[in-house]
């Protein structure tokens, strides 16, 4: 049997991800009443707080274990889409690299018609919060300056013996070039937003409730006025004047579908409240595909730095305004499941970021099951060319003499499986992964895939907004951690200037 319990605020807040844990703190620092459910735990976890240890957490509780459907493109694999069901959401099982985007993307975001996006816009709203090349520091501590590893500084060294130049900072004017990383790391510790910006008021203007699923919006007429949950069997509701969903590029869009916004065929028989075709759609994704090489050393690693630490920007064609290509470097080999090979050795994950292949989530048959996520990757015939010049360029910087004379690097994967285009194009099919970097599934924007305004508001639904990785109109050229958490400060910003702080 199930009981209820009711729970009122000024402002509900589903998610306490990267995006949705600086909604709340936000809020909360302006007087408002703030209600965070997450459906994860709210516990210290040492494979958190470790850099190196991202790995051990995939597949662990701790990860929505997420799974596309069969990809046709891909021999029919099904992808693992690691997401963090936990406080900190995702930014507490990802890699840490901090990257702004290309000025590019915003502008593009800006040119569809969303006023308020452009980079002009949105870089002081970066200023603000990773305090890089300011005078104030940010909110999040970001890591700069730090002694890369001996692996890392020479996988660089390679890259310039073939031509690309070193960028010492990709935040900065431009992207293009082989770079170390900057990492949200602080104390030798990942430095999540729920750690920065939620933990501090928590019990002081945000009351969390972890542990709880959201089954459902709450919507009266087309009026959203409180969430529905699940915890530990129980079912409990909160009212609110406004609800920020925030729960992430696959969490949001299948929220609002069980809740009946979305396009009618999508809601697998759920009451349609809002027609808004777009929920769903447009999945994107960044790709990555493995170009490993056995050493005949033991690379070393400093406490407090992950096994990543170096990448590059660049171009698959030397006719592109902006990169698309940006491969990032391990000091360990990261095997797929099919190979084998020594447990020393690197791997330049060759990355794609401009993909023109785009996908849909929709809703199982029976909407509580785990959603039909299909990317449809390398579907554009594009992306395997993109990728193919990615895997040549990482395959040229591990046979670049500094990675053979210091480290006696020797290419195993792709290797003589790569020796003519077929067999390069086979072998991207065979072991393409994700970057993990989901967005566009509520995209925003005034066209009619659209599902919020600029302002981030639900077209049709009243008192709902969504801000987080699923309202990027296009994924930005970079990781998305520091874009969804700009966009969560750009929604505070506007919540508290409809309504001042009452203490003001
Ligand atoms: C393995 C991995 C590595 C990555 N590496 C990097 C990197 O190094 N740099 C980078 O910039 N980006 C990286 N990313 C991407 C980046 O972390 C995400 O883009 C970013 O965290 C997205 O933030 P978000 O707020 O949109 O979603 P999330 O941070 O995923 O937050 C969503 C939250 O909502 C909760 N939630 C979902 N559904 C519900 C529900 N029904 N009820 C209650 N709660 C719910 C989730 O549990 C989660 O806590 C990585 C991602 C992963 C998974």
């Amino acid at each position: 049997m199930t009981q209820e319990r009711r729970h009122q605020a000024d402002v509900i807040v589903v998610g306490a991800g990267s995006a949705g844990s600086v909604v709340a703190r936000r809020l909360a620092d302006a007087g408002r009443n703030v209600l965070v459910i997450e459906a994860g735990p709210h516990r210290d976890e040492p494979a958190v707080d470790d850099p190196a240890r991202m790995h051990e957490l995939w597949d662990s509780p701790l990860d929505w274990a997420f799974r596309t459907v069969p990809q046709d493109s891909a021999l029919d694999r099904r992808l693992h889409l690691p997401r963090g069901r936990v406080v900190g959401g995702s930014h507490a099982l990802n890699a840490m690299i901090w990257v702004r985007g290309n000025p590019a993307d915003y502008d593009h975001w800006a040119s569809l018609g969303n006023k308020g996006w452009s980079w002009r816009d949105v870089q002081p709203v970066f200023a603000r919060l990773d305090g890089l090349g300011g005078e104030a520091p940010g909110t999040l501590d970001v890591l700069t300056g730090y002694e890369p590893d001996p692996v890392h500084r020479s996988i660089v060294e390679a890259a310039r013996q073939t031509g690309l130049p070193f960028n010492p900072n990709y935040n900065g004017e431009r992207q293009d070039g082989v770079s170390f990383m900057q990492f949200t790391i602080q104390d030798q510790q990942r430095l999540t937003t729920a750690r920065a910006y939620l933990n501090p008021v928590v019990g002081r203007g945000v009351t969390l409730v972890a542990d709880a699923n959201a089954r459902r919006l709450l919507l009266e007429g087309t009026k959203c006025v409180g969430v529905e949950w699940d915890r530990d069997g129980t079912v409990e509701r909160g009212y609110a004047d406004e609800v920020i969903v925030c729960a992430g590029a696959i969490g949001s869009p299948v929220l609002l579908l069980r809740s009946g916004i979305g396009a009618g065929a999508a809601l697998g028989g759920v009451e349609p409240v809002a027609d808004l075709p777009g929920v769903g759609r447009d999945l994107q994704d960044h790709w990555l595909v493995p170009v490993i090489a056995s050493t005949d050393k033991q690379p070393t690693f400093s406490p407090g730095l992950p096994f990543t630490q170096s990448h590059l920007f660049w171009r698959s064609r030397a006719d592109l305004e902006v990169p698309d290509l940006q491969p990032l470097h391990f000091g360990v080999p990261l095997y797929e499941s099919w190979m084998e090979g020594p447990p020393r050795g690197v791997s330049l994950m060759a990355g794609l970021v401009r993909p023109a292949s785009h996908g849909e989530i929709r809703l199982a048959d029976d909407p509580s099951d785990a959603p039909l996520i299909d990317p449809r990757v390398l579907s554009h015939d594009a992306d395997v060319e993109a990728l193919a010049a990615a895997v040549r360029l990482c395959q040229e910087i591990v046979t670049a003499p500094e990675l053979g004379h210091t480290w006696g690097a020797k290419e195993l994967y792709p290797g003589p499986l790569a020796k003519d285009t077929d067999g390069l194009h086979a072998y991207i099919r065979r072991s393409v992964v994700t970057y993990h970097h989901q967005s566009g599934t509520c995209k925003m924007g005034l066209d009619d895939d659209a599902v919020v305004d600029p302002e981030l508001r639900v077209h049709g639904v009243e008192g709902l907004r969504i801000a987080d990785a699923s309202v990027m109109p296009t994924v930005p050229t970079g990781n998305t951690n520091a874009p969804a958490i700009m966009i969560a400060e750009k929604v505070a910003d506007l919540l508290v200037q409809a309504r001042p702080a009452e203490s003001a």
